[in-house]
């Protein structure tokens, strides 16, 4: 084809494109427009109060849903399939373009065309499947897509839009069909025979690439649409990447509901990406079930949730929990810190069975039967029967909580049987209401299977030596049980000053007593960091659901970091969860992955290694007299780039570098200020989990080492968060693992 006709045909393409974007948009208005006329007229239509905020929830939810970001394009790509279908229509009626006639060029350059741009109406067949098909798992040629959809196009997008008839616009990134768009390749075209990705700049179309699958073509990572993504200057919290999840991570983001899955990747490797993107396909898939059961994400700090906490909404998920492990536990307020040797004893998974030991020493023998009068006989209960309740509910295993209810009930039984033998009738509700709650049944309870809270439980267990040491004999050692218990307890439970790790062992103690309830899933980002309790007390609240772990073993900070991902699946209630792991680095530059990796040797874990894929991005190492100036010197320098600047130090070198960029007139953010219009964060090296920024200034490598147990690890985390560049500054040499190879400038 003529130079001349490819662009006259490029241009007509991409013309056709953005009037079927236009059409979309409004399309999405429309639906909009719609729910929220629903969900004002809601509460009318309603039969109840109830009803009435039921469906005021659901409308609200989908007005949210609806909700369209102009600088977000609608849709990001285009699936052709291959053959000829019987239906030939397209939406307005017409007759459609043989799709595959004309010539196609796949190149990695800008605009291609597969010199058509009509297209063919799909059928809601394509999407309907979504929240009653269980196809959501398995690879390869999934879903029969090329015979079902043979001589179809669709667009793919975040959310489906419909025309007025019903007719799909843009199908979900969700739909079973829309996997292809993921995973189909030259070898295993699923019978698509072009794919096309789109180019967006702030919202505007610009340009497409097509896949010639049928051809046997194929961009994969060398995608100019995939690499502009991954290059694109970081601002503001992060951002979903639908448009161009890899095929590794589409498998991941579509595993089973029932699948719980362990993810071990290197720094940006997209693990919180896939966490996300998953939440958001199972709520998509089992709406309904995980509706009522909930989503959970858990991360490491409030600064990681609020970096990840648009991510959802922007796929139209906004009813998904997000919070820290302490949050979820924050039965009492922390008020008090302890030696770390002491927290570290407290996260040992021995400590759940020295607590059940503990809840199941209050279990006592009955001494004496009981006698009850109701006004017109007594009742008497002997000694043999009440220790067979006794023994007979503590051999089931319940819950605490719910044994103690249970003895009640055996015992008003046994009450109730006599009553009816000697009255030929049944007792009425009342009365065997009034016979659980009188004073004789309570006070033989309260002997033998006494009331606990969470909080007494562990008050009378490190408040007491001897109650501590029947608790914990042969499970801790002496010197551990001293470790354990307060030289001088509080008055009452509710006087004590508890520390984070009480708060772990006051959930395992609520957990003996009474069961929580479950979500449906949870997705927990930085797993490595769990303590065995922590993990226990997830699969609490996970017994039912399934699980989705992401985490690094080398990214491993606190002083229990896992070593093994076996193990922390095993505390969770998942041992037989599969462990993937992922390879390919989107975040940081090769040259500093390479640099990091200097210290992999020294941080003792099993990883597999990962490839960046980015080979442009900048390091440099120097060697500053003054690292306060260095520092401002530095930022300054970075801020004639786009995108962020992070300035991470020990965390008690934030205030002073933080003082010095003020008095220089550069204004700061802190890590958890994803609003701002600052654009420069500085960051305490305990805080920076997770984030990422364009240009990231470490200072002082060694200070950070030093400032804890695990501070190598610390340090392999601090420099893996570049985007593009890392300036390392430093006045002390820098740790000895780093100085392994040639380091790049002096100054
Ligand atoms: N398929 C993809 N396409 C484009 N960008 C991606 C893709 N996967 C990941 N990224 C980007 O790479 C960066 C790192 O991703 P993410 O934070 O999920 O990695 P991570 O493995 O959780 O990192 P860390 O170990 O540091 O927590 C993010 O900016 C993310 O948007």
């Amino acid at each position: 084809m003529p130079a001349l006709d490819l662009d006259t045909h490029l241009d007509a393409d991409l013309a056709a494109e953005r009037a079927h974007l236009a059409t979309s948009r409004a399309a999405l208005q429309r639906m909009r427009e719609r729910a929220e006329a629903l969900f004002a007229t809601g509460d009318q239509v309603a039969g109840d109060a109830y009803a009435a905020e039921t469906l005021g929830r659901t409308l609200a939810r989908r007005v949210a849903e609806l909700a369209d970001d102009p600088t977000t394009p609608l849709f990001f790509g285009r699936l052709d399939f291959g053959g000829t279908t019987s239906d030939e229509l397209t939406a307005d009626g017409t007759t459609s373009h043989d799709t595959t006639s004309h010539d196609t060029k796949t190149t990695n350059s800008t605009t291609t065309t597969d010199g058509n741009s009509s297209t063919t109406s799909a059928s809601a067949s394509a999407s309907s499947g979504s929240a009653s098909s269980g196809s959501g798992s398995g690879s390869g040629s999934g879903s029969g897509s090329g015979s079902d959809h043979a001589g179809r196009r669709y667009h793919v997008g975040r959310r489906h839009v419909t025309d007025e008839l019903g007719e799909p616009l843009v199908l979900d990134w969700r739909a079973p069909v829309s996997r292809s768009f993921y995973r189909a390749s030259a070898r295993d075209p699923q019978g698509v025979a072009v794919r096309r990705r789109f180019g967006f700049s702030n919202g505007v179309l610009t340009s497409f690439e097509d896949e010639r699958l049928d051809r046997g073509e194929e961009l994969g990572t060398t995608s100019r649409i995939l690499t502009a993504e991954i290059e694109r200057p970081r601002v503001g919290p992060m951002r979903d990447i639908v448009a161009t999840i890899q095929p590794e991570q589409d498998e991941l983001v579509r595993a089973d509901l029932a699948d719980s899955i362990c993810v071990q990747g290197a720094p940006g490797t997209g693990k919180t990406a896939v966490g996300l993107h998953r939440a958001a396909y199972l709520l998509y898939l089992h709406r309904e079930r995980l509706r009522r059961a909930g989503v959970l994400i858990v991360g490491p700090n409030r600064a990681f949730l609020s970096y990840i906490a648009a991510v959802l909404p922007a796929l139209g998920e906004v009813e998904v929990e997000q919070a820290t492990v302490e949050e979820l536990i924050s039965r009492v307020p922390v008020r008090a810190v302890e030696p770390s040797a002491v927290a570290a004893l407290k996260h040992d998974v021995r400590m759940a069975s020295v607590l059940h030991r503990a809840v199941q020493a209050h279990i006592g023998a009955p001494t004496e039967s009981i006698t009850v009068s109701d006004g017109s006989f007594r009742w008497r209960i002997g000694l043999e029967p009440l220790h067979r309740i006794v023994e007979e509910t503590r051999r089931e295993a319940l819950p605490y909580g719910t044994g103690r209810e249970r003895v009640r009930a055996r015992v008003v039984s046994l009450l109730q049987r006599q009553a009816e033998a000697r009255r030929a009738e049944s007792p009425s509700d009342a009365w065997l209401r009034r016979m659980g709650r009188c004073r004789q049944v309570t006070d033989f309870l309260d002997t033998v299977w006494p009331a606990l809270t969470p909080e007494g439980l562990v008050y009378a267990l490190l408040a007491d030596p001897a109650r501590l040491a029947a608790a914990a004999d042969g499970l801790l050692t002496d010197t551990e049980q001293a470790l354990l218990a307060w030289a001088k307890p509080a008055r009452t439970a509710k006087a004590t000053r508890w520390t984070a790790a009480d708060a772990v062992l006051i959930d395992e103690a609520a957990g003996l007593l009474e069961r929580p309830s479950g979500f449906g899933h949870v997705v927990v980002d930085e797993a490595q960091d769990l303590s065995p309790m922590q993990c226990r007390a997830i699969a609490r609240r996970n017994e039912h659901g399934s699980v989705t772990l992401l985490g690094d073993l080398a990214q491993g900070t606190a002083p229990w970091a896992a070593t093994d991902w076996r193990e922390s699946l095993a505390h969770l209630g998942k041992p037989d969860a599969v462990v993937v792991p992922l390879t390919i680095g989107f975040r940081v530059p090769a040259a500093v992955v390479a640099f990091a990796n200097r210290l992999l040797p020294a941080l003792a874990v099993d990883v597999p290694p990962a490839e960046s894929l980015r080979s442009d991005g900048g390091l440099d190492v120097r060697t500053v007299t003054d690292l306060t100036a260095a520092t401002v010197a530095e930022v300054r320098a970075a801020l004639a780039h786009d995108g962020s600047v992070g300035v991470i130090a020990a965390d008690d070198a934030v205030d002073e570098l933080r003082a010095a960029l003020a008095a220089a007139d550069v204004p700061t953010a802190t890590a958890d200020d994803v609003a701002t219009a600052a654009r420069v964060t500085v960051v305490p090296a305990t805080l920076v989990k997770g984030l990422e920024y364009d240009h990231v200034v470490v200072v002082e490598p060694a200070a950070i080492v030093a400032a804890e147990p695990r501070g190598l690890h610390r340090l392999y985390v601090v420099l893996t968060r570049a985007v593009s560049r890392l300036a390392v500054l430093h006045h002390e040499p820098l740790p000895a693992p780093l100085l392994d190879g040639s380091v790049t400038g002096q100054g």
